[in-house]
């Protein structure tokens, strides 16, 4: 009688407990138990691996990667991340599985920066996306706009060169004017003005600075949902917010400038120019669909952006970084002068794109800059849209993909002394960066890869070649350059944490 009053909550409390127990198991055996996970390293509660990324992702990524290989599966707070490492699983993600991992990330961010995904860049994969995608590629960076655009990029250059005329030899921040020089070259492609001459350049350049910075944050409120309320304590989500209204306002007013500069030379009968900036094709789009796609406001101030933001950091990045090689490597520089020097012998100008057929040291010297200083270490994150099998392990729906070109640029697999710069190494090779080389994927590849790579390779050419061909460099005040600084820069795009500082002497055939 006792022993039954005793066991009889017991039993009440027991069963419950065990049933619960067993359940769960089941849950998280068919969670993971079953599934064939990727190498993860131990994590911590809560912030699982985000404090193992460091201020240099890409770089504390490659350490990891050595211990646990080119397919490894991270938690960044509560998302499931897989990190990429090698040129083979590279493939598997961006061709042989690209539609499943077709995918944007959604941060905070990204919704309020990018006009809720009304870009390309973060656009959720879908109509939408393909639409605005494909009337990037068609019309406004296809190789005739490209070409179109060679009075522009001249013009820029022909500035470029004679501030550098200007210094006279003395210690000149190549850093800044190349900055100057693509901002200036994307906005007159944009939206048909340099930025400087309007007095409110260097605004821009700080909104979209900002931008940029925002953009590339692993907050914690995305990463962990739960204590989202961090980024509002911390004032994140405020400077998020004031950044797009500020870039709205700014956008906004470009908008408005263009189409009452269009109404009063139509009412004047002013010839309209010949050459529309892609503003002006995108205002056509909003007021008639064109090839049967309309576009709103929105949609618009979202892609100018997309094309500032994305076509400015990254080509200037990519200068900054082929320079400093060459200024590292007297070798290579004196081999690439003579070349570009002996094709356009007897000439003052570079012709564009018929110099540079034959320039095959130069274009060897910017394909292994990019292999050695991508400018997007880590690409721009993708997502998985379903369950998939990647190289025998299961990757969940909605698990976030960085593949880390950086890594799979030095890899001793793919490549010989992978972390010397050796443009040689280029010479005999048939490897590209248009994204069918997996070992070498600057600019990504498959559907999500950058549609800007005739637009940026035409003015990182072309610069490049002019500043090689018009100057001699050197270090300040007799510095070598084994002593020149490389140390990299924070952010999502990889720039020089200090600018480049050099003196140039002007050449004469
Ligand atoms: C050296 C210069 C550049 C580099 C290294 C670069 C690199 C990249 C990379 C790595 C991606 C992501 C690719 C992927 O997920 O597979 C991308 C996407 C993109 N890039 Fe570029 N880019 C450059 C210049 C430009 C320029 C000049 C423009 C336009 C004016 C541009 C517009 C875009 C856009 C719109 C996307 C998003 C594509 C999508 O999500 O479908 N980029 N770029």
């Amino acid at each position: 009688m006792e022993l039954s009053a005793w066991l009889q909550p017991l039993i009440i409390f027991l069963i419950p407990l065990i049933l619960t127990i067993f359940v769960f198991k089941r849950y998280f055996a068919t969670k993971t138990g079953n599934k064939n996970l990727p190498p993860s390293p131990p994590k911590l509660p809560i912030i699982g691996h985000l404090h193992k990324l460091g201020s240099l992702p890409h770089r504390s990524l490659l350490s990891l990667s050595k211990k646990y290989g080119p397919l490894m599966l991270l938690h960044l707070g509560s998302i499931p991340t897989l990190v990429v490492s090698s040129a083979v699983a590279a493939e598997e993600i961006m061709k042989t599985h690209d539609v499943k991992f077709a995918d944007r990330v959604r941060t905070y961010a990204n919704e309020k920066l990018l006009y809720c995904y009304k870009d390309v860049s973060m656009a959720p994969y879908g109509e939408y996306w393909r639409q605005m995608k494909s009337f990037c590629v068609v019309q406004l960076l296809n190789n005739k706009s490209v070409q179109d655009m060679g009075t522009n990029r001249e013009e820029e250059t022909d500035f470029l060169v004679k501030n550098i005329v200007e210094s006279n030899s003395s210690v000149v921040d190549l850093s800044e004017l190349l900055i100057t020089l693509t901002f200036n070259v994307v906005s007159t492609a944009a939206f048909g003005k340099k930025i400087d001459q309007r007095g409110d350049g260097r605004k821009l350049w700080m909104l979209m600075k900002e931008t940029e910075e925002l953009l590339g944050r692993f907050d914690v409120g995305t990463f962990t949902p739960w204590l989202a309320w961090i980024n509002t304590v911390s004032g994140f989500n405020a400077k998020v917010k004031n950044i797009a209204k500020e870039n709205d306002e700014f956008f906004e007013r470009i908008v408005e400038e263009h189409i009452n500069a269009s109404m009063r030379k139509k009412k004047g009968g002013e010839k309209i120019k010949e050459r529309e900036d892609f503003l002006d094709i995108l205002l056509g789009a909003e007021e008639d669909a064109i090839g049967g796609f309309h576009i709103d406001r929105d949609g618009i101030k979202a892609l100018i952006l997309d094309m500032i933001a994305g076509g400015t950091d990254t080509t200037y990045t990519a200068l900054e970084w082929t320079m400093t090689e060459l200024l590292r490597h007297p070798k290579a520089m004196k081999e690439v002068q003579n070349e570009i020097r002996n094709i356009c012998r007897g000439k003052s100008n570079i012709s564009y794109p018929d110099d540079f057929e034959n320039m095959h040291y130069l274009k060897a010297v910017i394909k292994e800059t990019l292999r050695l200083h991508p400018p997007l270490p880590l690409l721009v994150p993708r997502t998985a849209r379903q369950d998939v099998k990647v190289m025998g392990y299961d990757i969940a729906a909605g698990t976030m993909v960085l593949i880390n070109a950086w890594a799979i640029g030095r890899d001793p697999t793919s490549w010989d002394e992978p972390d010397e710069f050796r443009p040689e190494r280029f010479l005999n090779s048939t490897i590209d960066y248009r994204g069918h080389d997996f070992q070498l994927i600057p600019f990504g590849a498959g559907r999500r890869g950058c549609p800007g790579i005739s637009f940026a390779m035409s003015n990182y050419e072309y610069v490049l070649a002019n500043l090689l061909h018009k100057f001699d460099w050197q270090l300040p005040n007799g510095m070598k350059g084994d002593e020149l600084n490389m140390d990299e820069g924070t952010g999502l795009t990889c720039h020089r944490k200090v600018p480049l500082l050099v003196v140039a002497t002007p050449f004469s055939c």
